[in-house]
C-alpha cells in the first residue's frame, strides 16, 4: 500500500481553505476532513459534544480546545487506512499539540490572503446552514440566487462575516494561529501561499503536492501545471 499522507490547511476566515481543500481532495484522492463539518454533524446528531459546541458557535465563538480534541482525535485515530487533509483544525497551539501526539503530519499549507480580499469575499459569502456549503455571487454563485444547489433550501449570511466583525475575527486568528504556524515552521513542514486569487495560487499548491503524492490520472489533466 502507498504511504499514507496527512496534511493540514490553515488560513484566516475566507482565505479559501474549504475551496482549496475540495480541489486537493479531487485531484489527489485525499479525504477532506473539516472541523466545521464534524461540528455540524455532531450538532445534527445531538451528541454531547455537539450540544456543547452549538452554544459557542451560535455566539460566534470558537469551541473550547478540550471539546474540539475530544471530538476530532478519535475520528482521526480511526482513519488508519486513509490519507487525509484536515481543514479548520488545529486552530490553536493546544489543538496542534494534541494532534501532534496522535499523528505525524507530512505537510501544512498556510494561506496568506490580504485583508481587502477576505473582506470582499466574506461580505458576499452565502451559506447553506445544514450542509455548510458556501457560495459567493462572483466566484461560485448558486444556480438559483439565494438557494442551495442540492437541496433548494434558502442560503443565509453570517453577521460575523460582515466587515464590522471581521477585523476582530482576523486579529483573533492571527493571535492564535501564530504559535501554530511557528511550530510547523520549526518542524520544516510549513508551506505558505500568498495571493488574491485562488486560481493563481492553485497551480503552486498542485505542483507541491504532485511532488509528494501521485495525482489521480483521471483528474490530473484538469489543472494547469506549474509554469
Ligand atoms: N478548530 C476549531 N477550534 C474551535 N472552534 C472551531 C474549530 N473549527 C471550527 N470551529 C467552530 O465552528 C464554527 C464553524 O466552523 P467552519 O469551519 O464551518 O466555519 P467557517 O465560518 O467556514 O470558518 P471560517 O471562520 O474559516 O470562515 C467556527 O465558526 C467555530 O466556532
Ligand atoms: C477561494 C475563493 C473563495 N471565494 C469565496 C467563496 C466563499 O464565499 C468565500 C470563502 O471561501 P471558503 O473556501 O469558504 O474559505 P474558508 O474555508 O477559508 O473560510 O470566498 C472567492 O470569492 N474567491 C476565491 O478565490
Amino acid at each position: 500500500m502507498a504511504k499514507l499522507f496527512r496534511a493540514v490547511i490553515m488560513g484566516p476566515p475566507g482565505s479559501g481553505k474549504g475551496t482549496i481543500s475540495e480541489r486537493i481532495a479531487q485531484s489527489f484522492g485525499l479525504k477532506h476532513l473539516s472541523s466545521g463539518d464534524f461540528l455540524r454533524e455532531n450538532i445534527a446528531a445531538n451528541t454531547e459534544a455537539g450540544v456543547l459546541a452549538k452554544t459557542y458557535i451560535e455566539r460566534g465563538l470558537m469551541v473550547p480546545d478540550n471539546v474540539m480534541t475530544r471530538l476530532l482525535l478519535p475520528r482521526l485515530e480511526e482513519m488508519t487506512r486513509h490519507s487525509w487533509l484536515m481543514d479548520g483544525f488545529p486552530c490553536t497551539l493546544a489543538q496542534a499539540k494534541a494532534l501532534n501526539s496522535t499523528c505525524d503530519l507530512d505537510l501544512v499549507i498556510s494561506l496568506n490572503i490580504p485583508y481587502e480580499t477576505l473582506k470582499d469575499r466574506l461580505s458576499d459569502r452565502w451559506i447553506h446552514p445544514a450542509s455548510g456549503r458556501v457560495y459567493n455571487r462572483g466566484f461560485n454563485p448558486p444556480r438559483v440566487q439565494g438557494r442551495d444547489d442540492l437541496s433548494g433550501e434558502p442560503l443565509i449570511q453570517h453577521d460575523n462575516d460582515q466587515p464590522e466583525a471581521l477585523v476582530a475575527r482576523l486579529r483573533h486568528y492571527k493571535d492564535v494561529a501564530k504559535p501554530v504556524i511557528d511550530l510547523y515552521k520549526s518542524k520544516g513542514i510549513l508551506h505558505t501561499f500568498s495571493g488574491t486569487e485562488t486560481d493563481r495560487i492553485w497551480p503552486y499548491i498542485n505542483s507541491l503536492l504532485s511532488t509528494k503524492i501521485p495525482s489521480r490520472p483521471e483528474t490530473d489533466t484538469q489543472h494547469i501545471p506549474m509554469p
